[in-house]
């Protein structure tokens, strides 16, 4: 599922904003920048309605948004949708007692941090980051959310690279994209 797709002709606006920078971090990544968009109000703002107006009345309690880009979007969805926003963290950042899973990316190895707690049984969760490549980020996240009895209903994104095929990596998991960069 995807908003392009449906020709949501705030769509344009938000990807003319992302920027692609040609090996960063590593050579042979092709780099998608989204910093620009939070210079353009309007395309920012954008981004967040899309998501809000798909996921209002969807009955979700918990926004989990994964650290650090996908910070930048779950708070103001939750807020809006009345959910809870609860952060997905890189190792040692939380203080109280975690659950762990490990991924790999694109570009390396990483963990995923939640807290004990912070998602009860039998809740409705939404997965938000900014961007999926491979798919592990997210499979790592939905894996923390099940693993203490969350279901989750859907993942959504900014940016899908299809090329990385990391929708494949999600067991049929529902991931709502806006753009798709190759
Ligand atoms: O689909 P995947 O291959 O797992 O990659 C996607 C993840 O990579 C980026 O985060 P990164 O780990 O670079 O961290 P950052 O958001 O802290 O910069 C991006 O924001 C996603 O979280
Ligand atoms: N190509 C890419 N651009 C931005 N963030 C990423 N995370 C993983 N791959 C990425």
């Amino acid at each position: 599922m995807s908003a392009y797709k449906d020709k949501d002709p705030r769509i344009n606006g938000i990807k003319t904003t992302i920027r692609v920078v040609p090996d960063f971090p590593k050579p042979g990544i092709m780099f998608q920048d989204i910093t620009p968009l939070f210079l353009e109000p309007k395309a920012f703002k954008d981004s967040v309605d899309i998501f809000i107006e798909r996921y209002q009345g969807k009955n979700i309690s918990v926004v989990a948004g994964i650290e650090a880009r996908g910070f930048i979007f779950g708070p103001s969805i939750a807020l809006a949708i009345g959910a809870k926003f609860v952060p997905l963290r890189k190792p040692k950042k939380l203080p109280g007692e975690v659950i762990s899973e490990e991924y790999i990316l694109e570009y390396g190895r990483d963990c995923l941090e939640m807290h004990v707690g912070a998602v009860e049984p039998g809740e409705r969760a939404l997965v938000v980051d900014d961007l999926i490549a491979t798919g592990g980020t997210l499979c790592a996240a939905m894996n923390l959310l099940e693993r203490v009895g969350a279901e989750v209903v859907e993942c959504a994104c900014v940016i899908e690279l299809p090329d990385l095929k990391g929708r494949e990596r999600l067991n049929g998991k529902p991931l709502y994209v806006l753009v798709e960069a190759h």
